[in-house]
């Protein structure tokens, strides 16, 4: 959309002249792999009023690029501008996996750099809720809360880690198993990958086979990829997909559409750990409401799944207290 001097027209400008409302919305690491076709996805959101792109490589490259698409969209150069006014950042900045490696292995690189950003998010836009993709979710979380405390200005229930590509496998896997994603309820809860557990909620149930099958798809599925595409990648296009999914659902949250449920690994109480996933209710601040577990199908592999986790969140807090 273009008004008289040529410059962009954002969807914020139309709002002001009456047309459709919409949140700012920034993506760092938006250059990569997922970065790409999520900023394309997003920049066709109707509820996304400004799209701020941010990468340490090729970022204007992508802003030129999905500037030509007819929606409203800038890109911005330096972190903090990026982040200025932002509602709703999602992070995917940093190394991912190449075949024999582990999640934990992007740790070294990833927690110097979610730290650097998320301390950019306390000072540019400390009321935006956020997405962190960035693996390990299960160490990168505790560290980008650790950064928030100590700003002393983000409310904990806005920092938000995506575990719904697990979710998004689950339906997936249900419908090998001959079901219908629609008629079971199976939140994936604990954490990514390894220390997710599909929990199947009643009245509908699964053998000991079915359930085997399901969690080890689901735990391994991230490996799955990265083994098919021999290092080029990890899972790109279906998480690009998930990223949409969940930030869509942030975005019905921070209009307070009623009824918006996700799983995602968040401060929680629900457990004797202070991140689980679990689903959640989102609102204007992110989780407005934790659901606890319920009745469990799985006592034992989520007992183990809480020991692995919390030695993944001991050393994320560790790194920041260092
Ligand atoms: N949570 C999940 O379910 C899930 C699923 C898939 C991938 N991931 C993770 O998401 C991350 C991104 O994956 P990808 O496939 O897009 O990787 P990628 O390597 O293609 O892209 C990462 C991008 O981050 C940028 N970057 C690096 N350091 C930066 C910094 N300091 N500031 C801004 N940008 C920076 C790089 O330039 C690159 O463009 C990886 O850590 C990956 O493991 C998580
Ligand atoms: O497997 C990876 O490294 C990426 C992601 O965590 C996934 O589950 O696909």
């Amino acid at each position: 959309m273009k008004v008289e001097d040529g410059s962009t027209l954002s969807r914020a400008d139309c709002r002001a002249k009456g047309g459709p409302p919409g949140f700012k919305m920034a993506i760092v690491g938006a250059a990569g792999g997922i970065g790409q076709p999520l900023a394309m996805l997003m920049k066709m959101n109707p509820l996304v009023s400004v799209l701020h792109l941010y990468d340490v490589v090729n970022a204007p490259g992508v802003t030129a690029d999905i500037s030509h698409m007819d929606t409203g969209c800038c890109g911005k150069l330096q972190l903090e501008s990026a982040l200025t006014g932002i509602d709703l950042v999602i992070i995917l900045a940093g190394v991912l996996r190449k075949p024999g490696m582990t999640r934990d292995d992007l740790f070294n690189i990833n927690a110097g750099i979610v730290r650097t950003i998320c301390e950019g998010i306390a000072k540019a836009c400390p009321k935006a809720i956020v997405n962190l993709i960035s693996n390990p979710v299960n160490f990168t979380i505790p560290i980008a809360a650790e950064v928030f405390k100590k700003g002393d200005t983000c409310d904990p229930k806005q920092l938000l880690g995506v575990t719904m590509l697990d979710v998004v496998r689950e339906n997936t896997f249900v419908v090998i198993l001959g079901l219908d994603p629609r008629e079971v309820d199976v939140p994936v809860v604990g954490g990514h990958a390894e220390v997710d557990v599909p929990v199947v909620k009643p009245p509908c149930s699964f053998t000991k086979e079915e359930t085997e099958y399901l969690t080890n798809r689901i735990q391994n599925g991230g490996t799955e990829v990265v083994e098919a595409t021999v290092g080029a990648g990890s899972a790109t296009l279906s998480m690009a997909y998930t990223a949409v999914k969940f930030a869509y659902a942030c975005l019905r949250g921070l209009r307070e559409d009623a009824g918006v449920v996700e799983c995602t690994f968040v401060a929680s109480e629900v457990t004797e750990l202070p991140f689980f996933a679990t689903k959640v209710r989102l609102g204007r601040s992110g989780a407005k409401e934790i659901y606890q577990l319920g009745p469990l199908n799985e006592k034992i592999r989520l007992e183990k799944a809480k020991t692995e986790l919390a030695a993944s969140i001991q050393k994320g807090v560790s790194f920041i207290k260092k």
